[in-house]
């Protein structure tokens, strides 16, 4: 028997549930599903069932919709269907699939109205154990939720109206429901049900065979019947469509999977896996008994309280692939706990160059355009810099047999060796703590690099992007769209577009902690930690599978893939050491992708903003030797994102009417208080220092490219009076520090130095040679250097699993699929051959 549709409160196990505080209309329906076989049923199949295969009355109102709301900019249904088509995004019933696992799925569209959510879930019935009572399994339930936020008027209005119609398209579930329940596994093979392989059109490449889901092809055998006869088109070709998806999601042997290394790459790479794959067993082998690897924060005792240093990352951008780190914070749970630091504060607008002997303020719009020209033209950091823009136009572009070219070389040659040696170094110490005349321009500059042939020059580049769209490569330009269709809590989107930067109140650490936590919930990942990979080699019938040994086991552990979040030395090691083939080699599997060395010297004073409000300063490489004997790269001002106790004091706060914040916050706007903005807010502001008087807490970077060939390092004292030899000269700091913790981080920082894509291109074509598609690679030594360029790699060397394909994770070097994608409003028609996004 099928209970009846009923109403219930919100689930809160949805992904959607993030989005109920601010939500502007919401309701939850739950259909009790039958017993028999309910452990095939996946959410998709379902979620098709419930959205393709409405009613003709549905389908005329679809209709009388598509004429109406354009004349509102709200886009038809043929206009959603056609931009998700081109896209490539799967959509059910013209709505695009913004999540998909096997218990729920999510879609939805933004609008210029209103955006909507509908999830589709099955969970345990909450009517306890129902069903047919046979086979002694528990009632599940499939539960509809709908969220909507709206824009506006229209919005509102629109939504006032449809609320009747959604109400009677929700009592028609269990019709639909009760067609999948009943059919039987026998039914479901039977000849009138069976799609044959012809008819199956694949959505993505590479789609491989040897996966097929039973659970899954039964689940949706069992709902297509009714719709097949009836010859519904829409309702054939998404089934056809699901039949050759589900192929992906789902299979009869888990995957058995090992990830070496559990630092950021390794954890986000397993935690992926558990998105995509969540049957998959997952190892996870770490050499240390620590797991995190570079990002590492300590809380310290000071006398009035504790104050916390980061030995590695301590903020993130969410612009880029910063969007995969902004997803954890709200999958993880972890937006409560961050600290967004505002756009319009002193941390966003000074940053400081030091040269040749003070802290220069780099222009930003908010100083005003006479005060940015007048620095300009008086400080000697900036000498060369506007002639060297202006004669850029002008400069001739290279020759096309310029295979690669340092960056300080490529940009000397276009604007000038001034700005390349006062300002552009020291960027690049900054972020990759490296030497201008070695890092390769090509691949840390590929727009700059390619527009320089293709365009004439970099401010040719610059204006034809303008007109005709940013130049991205297609991969990228998916992975933006992909991002956009994601099911924001409204409230962190917002505060995101506002902030610059954020971090977490115990440090980024939380962030390993989180994923820690997650993976340690999940049932099937293991955690090795204390267990350094000796051997990685292939095993089984035509290397159909990756044995994996660890130190202090005598057998090795047989998987089906392995991940390497290793550093290419690493990696090379336990990849040498006997040869995938018979015969032993000892080439390389990586060519040498060199690492730099970087002390970090965190201290603390007493004494409050003895630096200049900002976010510090960085070093470059034409300041004089006696200003920088100590080969600093440069300095940061950790207070700058750490709220002080008077911005957590209420009587400070710009806004303190608390039902205002409330309101704001249920309306998913955002209000920042003292350049900070807290989603949290009023309860409970976050701070890093737990103290009562906030001191000044600063960190001196030492190192880098500048220690080049050394033997040695400097010792932990010797790191501590360097770092404070340059706080005195610098800031005049000379106090004794109320604690301080120093680290120094052995090749942290991979060099993608002149030639790096063809180190690249060469280690692609070994893994692929000598591994098969079994081994792939993840890191920050290929495509970017930071922890959301390492969540990147990880996030698409699962895709490649997911999706089958057997890759090494290097494909994506050089390729040479670009596209131009231009911000476009909702509602904008997007050109043949143009991408649009608003990412
Ligand atoms: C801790 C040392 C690091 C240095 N570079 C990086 C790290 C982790 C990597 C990195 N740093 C920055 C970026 C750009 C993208 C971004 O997230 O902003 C990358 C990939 C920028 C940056 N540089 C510094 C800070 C505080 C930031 C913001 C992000 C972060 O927390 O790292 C300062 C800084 N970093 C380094 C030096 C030598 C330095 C000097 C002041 C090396």
């Amino acid at each position: 028997m099928l209970s009846t549709v009923r109403a219930v409160s919100y689930p809160k196990e949805s992904k959607l549930s993030p989005l109920y505080k601010s939500a502007y209309f919401i309701d939850a329906f739950a259909v009790t599903l039958p017993a028999k076989r309910h452990k095939d049923y996946t959410a998709d199949a379902l979620a098709r069932v419930v959205f393709s295969d409405l009613p003709t009355w549905f389908t005329l109102l679809m209709w009388i919709r598509d004429q109406v709301m354009p004349i509102f900019s709200v886009k038809p249904s043929t206009e959603i269907q056609a931009a998700a088509d081109k896209q490539g995004i799967e959509t059910i019933c013209v709505f695009p699939v913004l999540s998909r696992e096997d218990n729920e799925v999510i879609v939805g569209e933004n609008d210029s109205h209103l955006d909507f959510r509908t999830s589709v879930l099955i969970r345990e019935s909450r009517l306890g154990a129902v069903g047919d009572g046979d086979d002694g399994v528990r009632g599940r339930e499939l539960v509809a939720t709908t969220v909507v936020h709206c824009h506006g008027l229209l919005g509102k209005a629109y939504i006032t109206v449809i609320k009747v119609f959604h109400v009677m398209i929700v009592s028609e579930f269990e019709r639909y429901t009760s067609a999948c329940g009943y059919s039987t596994p026998a039914a479901a093979l039977s000849a009138d049900l069976h799609i044959s392989q012809s008819q199956i059109r694949p959505s993505r490449s590479n789609v491989h065979d040897d996966s097929h889901s039973s659970s899954t092809r039964l689940a949706l055998s069992s709902v297509a019947p009714a719709m097949l006869r009836r010859g519904h088109g829409l309702t054939t070709r998404l089934i056809r469509h699901h039949a050759a998806n589900s192929r992906l999601y789902s299979t009869n042997e888990p995957h058995n999977i090992a990830i070496l290394g559990a630092g950021i790459t390794g954890l986000s790479t397993a935690y992926y896996l558990t998105q995509s794959l969540p049957s998959a067993n997952i190892t996870l082998y770490e050499s240390s008994p620590r797991i995190g690897g570079w990002l590492s924060s300590h809380r310290v005792p000071v006398k009035d309280g504790t104050i916390l240093f980061e030995a590695g990352p301590r903020t993130l951008r969410p612009n880029g692939n910063g969007v995969l780190a902004a997803r954890l914070l709200q999958e993880l749970g972890l937006a409560k706990d961050a600290i967004f630091a505002q756009r319009t504060g002193p941390a966003a607008k000074n940053r400081y160059v030091y040269y040749p002997d003070r802290m220069v303020r780099m222009p930003h719009p908010s100083f005003g355009l006479s005060e940015n020209i007048w620095n300009m033209l008086t400080e000697p950091v900036f000498a060369g810099t506007l002639w060297g823009v202006a004669s850029e136009f002008f400069t001739a572009a290279r020759s096309d047999s310029v295979q690669d070219e340092s960056v300080g070389d490529f940009f000397g040659r276009r604007l000038g060796k001034q700005p390349v040696d006062r300002l552009l170094s020291a960027v690049l110490h900054g972020i990759y703590a490296g030497d201008a005349y070695q890092l390769s321009a090509k691949s840390l500059f590929p727009t700059q690099w390619h527009d320089e042939l293709q365009t004439g020059g970099i401010l040719r580049g610059v204006l034809k992007a303008q007109a005709d769209g940013r130049r991205v490569t297609r991969h990228e330009a998916d992975f933006l769209l992909e991002m956009k269709y994601y099911a924001w809590d409204p409230l962190l989107k917002a505060t995101l577009v506002e902030n610059t930067c954020w971090t977490l109140k115990d440090g980024l650490q939380a962030l390993v902690d989180g994923l820690t936590r997650h993976l340690l919930g999940h049932g099937s990942v293991t955690f090795k930690t204390s267990s350094p990979v000796e051997e990685v080699k292939l095993s089984g019938q035509n290397g159909s599978t990756i044995d994996v040994l660890a130190k202090g086991t005598e057998k090795p552990e047989t998987y089906r893939h392995v991940i390497s979040a290793l550093s290419p030395t690493h990696l090379n090691q336990v990849t040498t050491s006997s040869s995938t083939t018979s015969t032993t080699t000892s080439t390389p599997l990586i060519p040498t992708i060199p690492a730099v060395t970087v002390m970090t010297v965190n201290l603390y004073f007493r004494t409050p903003d003895l630096n200049p409000p900002g976010f510090g300063y960085l070093i470059p490489r034409a300041t004089p030797f006696e200003q920088n004997p100590e080969r600093a790269l440069g300095v940061v001002f950790d207070t700058a994102y750490s709220p002080s106790p008077k911005d957590l004091d209420f009587a400070n706060w710009q806004i303190t009417d608390t039902s205002q914040l409330q309101a704001a916050r249920e309306a998913g706007q955002l209000i920042n208080v003292n350049d900070f903005a807290w989603l949290n807010m009023p309860e409970r502001p976050n701070a890093q220092d737990d103290v009562k008087e906030r001191g000044t807490k600063v960190t001196v970077m030492l190192g880098g490219h500048w220690w080049d060939g050394w033997p040695s390092f400097p010792s932990e004292k010797e790191g501590l009076a360097l770092a404070r030899s340059v706080l005195e000269r610098h800031l005049n700091i000379k106090e004794e520090p109320e604690a301080y913790m120093v680290n120094l981080q052995s090749d942290c920082i991979p060099q993608y130095t002149v030639g790096h894509e063809d180190r690249l291109k060469t280690a692609h074509g070994r893994l692929q040679q000598q591994y098969k598609g079994r081994l792939r690679v993840a890191g920050n030594w290929m495509a970017g250097v930071g922890v959301n360029d390492c969540l990147r790699s990880a996030w698409d060397v699962v895709r490649s699993i997911k999706d089958n394909r057997d890759e090494t994770g290097l494909e994506k070097v050089a390729t040479d699929e670009w596209v131009r994608i231009k911000a476009v409003k909702p509602g904008d028609p997007v050109k043949e051959g143009e991408r649009g996004t608003t990412v």
